[in-house]
C-alpha cells in the first residue's frame, strides 16, 4: 500500500447523484485495483447524534444546515486515514432521525470518495480532498429522484417529502449547496450516470495513484 491515500470529495444537492456515482465508480476501480484498494466515505454518516431529544422534535431539525453535521468527526477521520490508521465510522438511521448504536470499521485505503451534500461549503475538508466534484443536477430532476428513494428507502411519506423540501431542503441548498459549487474542479450535469464524468475520474484517480 502506498504511504498515503487520495481524497476525492463528491458533493451536491440531495438525490443529485452523488452516491450513485461514487458507487459506480468504486465498483468499477475495485475490478481494475483490487478488493481494499477503494471505499467510500458518506458525510451523512456524521450527522449528530440526539439522543436528548425526541422523535419529534428530531423530526423538525434542518439537516440541510452546516450545524446538523459533526464535521469536526470527519475531519478526525479523514486525517487518521491519511495517516494509514482505521477509523470506526457512525452508522446513521434517517428511519429514526438518529444516529444508530452501531459502527462500521474502516481501514485506510489507496482511494477514498467521500460524498454529502455540505463537503465543499467546508474550508477544512476542501483542503483534505485532491479533486473536488459537483453533481450539478437540475432541482426539479432531484426532488423527484428524492421523492422517489426517500418513501421507498427512508421511511417517509409524499407529505413529509414535499413539508421538508420547502422548509429546508431547497432553501438551504441555495445558502449553503448551490454557493460552494464555486470551489468544484468537475462540475457534472445531469447525475450519477454520466459515462464521460465516470471514465475521466477513474483515469484521474489512476493517475494520482501513479
Ligand atoms: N442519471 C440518473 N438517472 C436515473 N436515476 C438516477 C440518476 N442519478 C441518480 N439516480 C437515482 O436517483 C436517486 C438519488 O440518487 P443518489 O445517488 O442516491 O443521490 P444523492 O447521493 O446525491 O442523494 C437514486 O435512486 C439513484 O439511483
Ligand atoms: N434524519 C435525516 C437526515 C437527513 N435527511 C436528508 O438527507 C439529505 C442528505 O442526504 P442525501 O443522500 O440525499 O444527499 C439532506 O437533504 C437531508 O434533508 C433527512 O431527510 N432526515
Amino acid at each position: 500500500m502506498n504511504s498515503t491515500s487520495i481524497f476525492i470529495g463528491i458533493a451536491g444537492a440531495s438525490a443529485s447523484g452523488k452516491s450513485l456515482l461514487a458507487q459506480t465508480i468504486h465498483q468499477e476501480l475495485q475490478a481494475e485495483l483490487g478488493n481494499g484498494a477503494i471505499s467510500i466515505i458518506k458525510e451523512d454518516s456524521y450527522y449528530k447524534a440526539r439522543d436528548d431529544l425526541t422523535f419529534e422534535e428530531r423530526e423538525r431539525i434542518n439537516y440541510d444546515h452546516p450545524n446538523a453535521f459533526d464535521h469536526d468527526l470527519l475531519i478526525e477521520h479523514l486525517d487518521a486515514l491519511h495517516n494509514q490508521q482505521t477509523v470506526e465510522i457512525p452508522v446513521y438511521d434517517y428511519t429514526v432521525h438518529n444516529r444508530s448504536d452501531r459502527s462500521k470499521t474502516l481501514a485506510p485505503t489507496r482511494v477514498i470518495i467521500v460524498e454529502g451534500i455540505l463537503l465543499l461549503n467546508d474550508k477544512t475538508i476542501r483542503k483534505r480532498l485532491d479533486t473536488k466534484v459537483f453533481m450539478d443536477t437540475d432541482l426539479d430532476i432531484c426532488l423527484l429522484r428524492r421523492l422517489k428513494r426517500d418513501i421507498e428507502e427512508r421511511g417517509r411519506t409524499v407529505d413529509s417529502v414535499i413539508e421538508q423540501y420547502k422548509r429546508t431542503v431547497r432553501p438551504m441548498f441555495m445558502e449553503f449547496v448551490q454557493p460552494s459549487k464555486q470551489y468544484a474542479d468537475i462540475i457534472v450535469p445531469r447525475g450519477g450516470k454520466n459515462r464521460v464524468v465516470i471514465e475521466m475520474l477513474k483515469a484521474r484517480i489512476k493517475q494520482l495513484l501513479q
